[in-house]
């Protein structure tokens, strides 16, 4: 299969290209990039208008696959990264049974090139069981092709088992992904402690409940000389701390998921467990401080935190609902429209954060556009506005607090591996 890219704004930060230029595939490979390409191909896309980038890269989703397929599997979930403009994800070990061993990294990872969509990579948990109290087979889950490890879901809460982590973690020369959470400080919390939580009778989350844990294991980085990757900051705090650990030369990188710079607790709506997830919607301080992190580049990555959940589950109250919801399909308008068109980042910068540093800091051959690289592609077309429908997901989920939210920017392509996976043309 040959396909022909014509008249898109190329935007590969690998490179350093912003340029309108031709793209040539061919048996999956990216073989020539210029201008005015003449080569026939089998299919020439006309990409005038839209910005062609590398595919995403998620460094946090959950497939929910083994065990809680009833929420989402390999298939539903990796068509729902195609629909969002992803070409590989990195998948929560938070399962059942916890992907704690080599055979369940291994059965996602055949699961997932069955399905054929997207590339899929499985995060080992840092303990056997997700237990807290022996550390998982992690040598063993990086030669069956893990890319890093994390306790998702909860924090390790023991100091000294969680530096041994970073020592393996280190030798193997994986980061460490950090959910952040002290869970005896954090009790029976279910949004973030304010005034809102207050008015709703809800038991809150103070943003220590995250910072303590950030402080703790950036510590333990500077100790280990592990790479410590921090998930889904939400507080101003973690802003400040990592940037105090880059001034230190810590080898500390930190994501900020769409929910987190686009909504704060006053967007809740009372009694809507759409708005539920961990960490919890913060306030606006904490919201400006990330969206000036991302900016200035103390927050290197968006990631999504995708987390699948059945409406009857959701369909509970604020204290009974499970945390989470799906991110896939909506990251790229979220983040063009609030960071981009915000002014806070460029649409270079946006590709850097959604695709080309989590390549990096996953040391992944990913992220660029560059000749003789495999063809994961994204088309954008940043002018077009719509209304979020979550009815049009392709997760098995539709847990989204964004339904109806007007947003500019869509993805109307995803190829990976040379084949397209989503044709927004063909909706
Ligand atoms: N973020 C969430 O609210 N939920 C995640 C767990 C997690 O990412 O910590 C889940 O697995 O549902
Ligand atoms: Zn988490
Ligand atoms: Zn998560």
């Amino acid at each position: 299969m040959t396909i022909l890219i014509k008249g898109g704004r190329i935007l590969d930060p690998a490179t350093k290209t912003d340029d309108v230029m031709d793209l040539f595939i061919e048996d999956g490979v990216i073989t020539k990039r210029g201008k005015n390409i003449k080569k026939k191909a089998e299919k020439t896309i006309d990409a005038k208008g839209l910005y062609v980038m590398p595919g995403l890269v998620d460094m946090h989703v959950h497939l929910r696959d083994p065990g809680f397929t009833h929420k989402g599997d390999v298939e539903t979930e990796t068509r729902s990264a195609a629909r969002g403009g992803y070409t590989t994800v990195l998948a929560m070990p938070n399962t059942k049974p916890v992907v704690d061993n080599a055979d369940v990294v291994r059965y996602v990872h055949h699961k997932a090139e069955s399905v054929g969509l997207v590339h899929v990579l499985q995060v080992g948990a840092v303990t056997k069981g997700q237990q807290g109290e022996e550390l998982a087979d992690i040598k063993e889950m990086v030669e069956a092709g893990s890319p890093a490890i994390s306790e998702d879901g909860k924090s390790v809460m023991n100091s000294l088992l969680a530096r041994d982590a970073m020592l393996v973690a280190r030798d193997c020369n994986i980061p460490v992904l950090s959910h952040c959470e002290d869970k005896n400080l954090v009790g029976s919390g279910v949004v973030n402690e304010d005034e809102n939580a207050k008015r709703w009778g809800l038991a809150g989350i103070t943003n220590s409940v995250e910072d303590i844990m950030i402080a703790r294991n950036i510590l333990l980085s500077k100790d280990t000389g592990a790479h410590l990757h921090l998930c889904h900051c939400s507080t101003k705090n973690s802003v400040i701390m990592v940037k105090y650990a880059k001034l230190e030369h810590i080898p500390v990188s930190a994501e900020v998921c769409p929910h987190h710079f686009t909504l704060t607790s006053d967007d809740m709506v009372e009694g809507d467990t759409n708005y539920k997830m961990n960490p919890p919607l913060r306030r606006k301080d904490d919201v400006e401080a990330l969206k000036k992190g991302l900016s200035d580049g103390t927050m290197e990555v968006i990631s999504t935190d995708h987390a699948p959940h059945t409406a009857d589950e959701k369909n509970s109250s604020m204290v009974k609902a499970p945390f989470g919801i799906v991110g896939m399909e909506t990251a790229a308008a979220l983040t063009y429209t609030e960071l981009v068109l915000g002014g806070y980042l460029t649409p270079m910068q946006m590709v850097e954060k959604m695709s080309y540093n989590p390549a990096q800091i996953l040391h992944l051959k990913k992220g660029t556009l560059e000749e003789g690289r495999m063809a994961d592609v994204m088309l954008f077309d940043p002018e077009c506005t719509y209304a979020i429908d979550k009815n049009k997901f392709w997760s098995k989920a539709k847990n989204t607090p964004f339904h109806s939210r007007k947003v500019t920017g869509k993805v109307m392509m995803t190829i990976c591996d040379g084949k397209i996976v989503y044709d927004a043309a063909e909706e």
